[in-house]
């Protein structure tokens, strides 16, 4: 398994934390930034990691900022990407076993470490169940550049 993961300043805390949680897993992991507390713009982000997934480099991405909320709608308009914002581990799991979720957002504000890294395990663990889900997937992919 292979996981981009990204962040601006609001979520440059959490994100290391959850990369040294990653690599202590033994799962590789590239970070795409940012690296320091200097203000950035999330959607740079978001298109940096969206557009690595989308293009089949990563399996999954994990995209925090300080709630999670704009990283992930900046990504979700990338083609191809279905960011999902969890902040409990049901989610997490449903949002890879129903929505087929590719990148798992979170933010730094609302959770703290301890429930963050519990559900980038919960989000990781779940497969995409298919059947009655997969044609829901399929329909929200029909919606990608229809209007
Ligand atoms: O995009 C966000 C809100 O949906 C993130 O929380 C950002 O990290 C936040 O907006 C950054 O705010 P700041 O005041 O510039 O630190």
């Amino acid at each position: 398994m292979k996981i981009a993961i990204g962040s601006d300043h609001g979520g440059v805390n959490l994100k290391a934390k959850v990369a040294d949680h990653i690599r202590s897993r033994n799962i590789e992991l590239v970070d795409f930034g940012t690296f320091n507390q200097d203000s950035i713009d999330y959607p740079d982000v978001s298109e940096k990691v969206g557009v690595a997934v989308r293009n089949g480099e990563f399996d999954f991405g994990i995209l925090i900022c300080g709630t999670g909320i704009g990283i992930g709608i900046a990504a979700n308009k990338i083609s191809g990407i279905r960011a999902a914002l969890c902040h409990d581990t049901f989610s997490a799991t449903a949002s890879r076993e129903h929505n087929d979720a590719n990148i798992l957002c979170m933010g730094e504000r609302v959770i703290g470490p301890g429930l963050a890294l519990d559900i980038v395990d919960a989000f990781l663990a779940a497969e995409f169940l298919g059947g009655r889900h997969a044609a829901r997937v399929d329909k929200i992919n029909g919606l990608e550049g229809k209007y």
